[in-house]
């Protein structure tokens, strides 16, 4: 095999191309190199030498000599146009950029494809976990039934620095940025969004489901209320962000990414601080477990740095599931999840019609009130409730699953 030299044009200079650059140096066996480094701010002190830097991003674009291009900024909308130049270009591109990957996927496939230049993003989904190329690889024929996990580092460290160490919220976050686990807008991390957008990932390569983000329910951190944090605790569970997508029984897929009660047995429950945990369900294989770093400096350039090496083998993405399973589409109104909703008075309680069923229901002027029930994914999604101030939505510790009545449109979906 015959492995090729790489010339590399880095935009970003922050968290995750500083790391690459003290990766790439401690790795002589993979000869790369970075030629060139585009950043934004002209005022910040730097610790390689001026003439390393350039602010135009032509320099790296229009440099024949720079074949690949390493994209860690933290502006989606430039990171965007930058890889599309690039890619139409001929240079290979590599990126950690999940949203704006999330935000662009179909578009940035069907230019891969016309050009045959590739694209490599193992780092944009649970960082240093090898997830991406596992399910586009070794996961190419197998049936997978369900990926599930936590996929975001950020909150994952501030749900365990509120649960182990009882710290207060704000200083878990503040932490969370200041290691460097945080986007630039953290709204993308405790909203759930980050976790979204890591999910679209995995939903193109995991069953070849191409969405948008808009088309997935999240639910981030922020509205977990003490309620909930209080009855998680009293049952002996614990609240994690938790990623899902199942194929149903019927056809079709169910997707979300909610807080959701993890049982201290579970998997999910032994995934500590900023690491991430992915689990995949599969017919043949059973169940497996991912666990490693989500975030951070150097486990994030370990993954953009594995992606570097394929590309000296002239690897790419085929997306083969997409061409596997163009029957498999998202169909939230065909499953249901089980739930726990906290409310208090002043907001409105949940609308009762639009569960299937409730379980449950406590109401107290003290503690605040609770009710547990099962609800259609689709229907949770669209609850003008679902937002409201003082209302919090936990997932019970059941996946998500087929609604008992599968809407006519799926199952002639299904039988097509
Ligand atoms: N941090 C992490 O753990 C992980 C991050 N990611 C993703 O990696 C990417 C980078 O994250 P991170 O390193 O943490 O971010 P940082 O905020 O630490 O660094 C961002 C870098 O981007 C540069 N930049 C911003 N806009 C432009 C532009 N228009 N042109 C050139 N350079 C620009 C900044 O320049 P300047 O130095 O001048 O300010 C800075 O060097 C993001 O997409 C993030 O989502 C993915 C996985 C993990
Ligand atoms: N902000 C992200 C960084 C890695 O993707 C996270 O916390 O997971």
């Amino acid at each position: 095999m015959t492995r090729t030299d790489l010339n590399i044009g880095l935009f970003g200079f922050g968290v995750v191309g500083q790391g690459l650059h003290a990766v790439l140096a401690r790795t002589p066996g993979l000869r790369a190199r970075i030629g060139r480094i585009a950043v934004k701010n002209r005022g910040k002190a730097r610790s390689l030498p001026a003439e390393v830097f350039t602010y135009d991003k032509n320099d790296l674009l229009s440099d024949p000599g720079l074949t690949v291009i390493v994209e860690l900024i933290d502006d989606a909308d430039e990171a965007y146009l930058i890889v599309k130049e690039a890619l139409l270009r001929g240079k290979a591109v590599v990126t950690a950029n999940k949203k704006m990957l999330a935000e662009h996927l179909p578009e940035l496939i069907e230019i891969q494809q016309t050009t045959g230049t590739p694209l490599l993003y193992e780092s944009a989904a649970c960082a240093s976990l090898p997830v991406i190329r596992n399910l586009e690889e070794y996961y190419d024929t197998d049936l997978l039934e369900s990926v599930e996990g936590i996929v975001n580092g950020s909150t994952n460290y501030i749900l365990t620095a509120m649960h182990r160490d009882a710290q207060p919220y704000a200083a878990a976050l503040a932490r969370a940025q200041e290691l460097g686990f945080a986007e630039s807008d953290p709204a993308l991390d405790v909203e759930g969004l980050d976790a979204r957008n890591k999910l679209v990932l995995l939903l193109a390569h995991a069953f070849g489901a191409v969405v948008a983000p808009a088309e997935l329910l999240a639910v981030g951190i922020t509205s977990i209320s003490e309620l909930a944090t209080a009855y998680a605790r009293e049952q002996g569970l614990i609240i994690k962000l938790v990623a899902e997508a199942r194929r149903l029984p019927g056809g079709g897929l169910a997707a979300a990414v909610l807080p959701t009660l993890v049982r201290p047995g579970h998997e999910l429950a032994q995934v500590h601080d900023e690491f991430n945990g992915l689990i995949t369900q599969s017919t043949f294989a059973d169940r497996q477990f991912f666990l490693g770093r989500g975030a951070g400096a150097f486990p994030t350039a370990s993954a953009v740095l594995s992606d570097l090496s394929a590309l000296t083998y002239g690897y790419r993405y085929a997306y083969k599931k997409i061409h596997q399973n163009a029957h498999l589409v998202l169909a939230p109104d065909a499953a249901e999840v089980d739930v726990l909703v906290t409310f208090d008075d002043a907001s409105g309680a949940p609308d009762r019609a639009d569960f299937v069923a409730v379980h449950q229901e406590f109401r107290s002027a003290q503690r605040g009130n609770y009710l547990t029930g099962t609800i259609g994914l689709g229907q949770l999604a669209r609850a003008s409730w679902l937002r409201a101030p003082g209302v919090c939505v936990v997932r019970l510790a059941s996946p998500l699953r087929a609604a008992v009545a599968v809407p006519a449109a799926l199952e002639e979906a299904a039988v097509a």
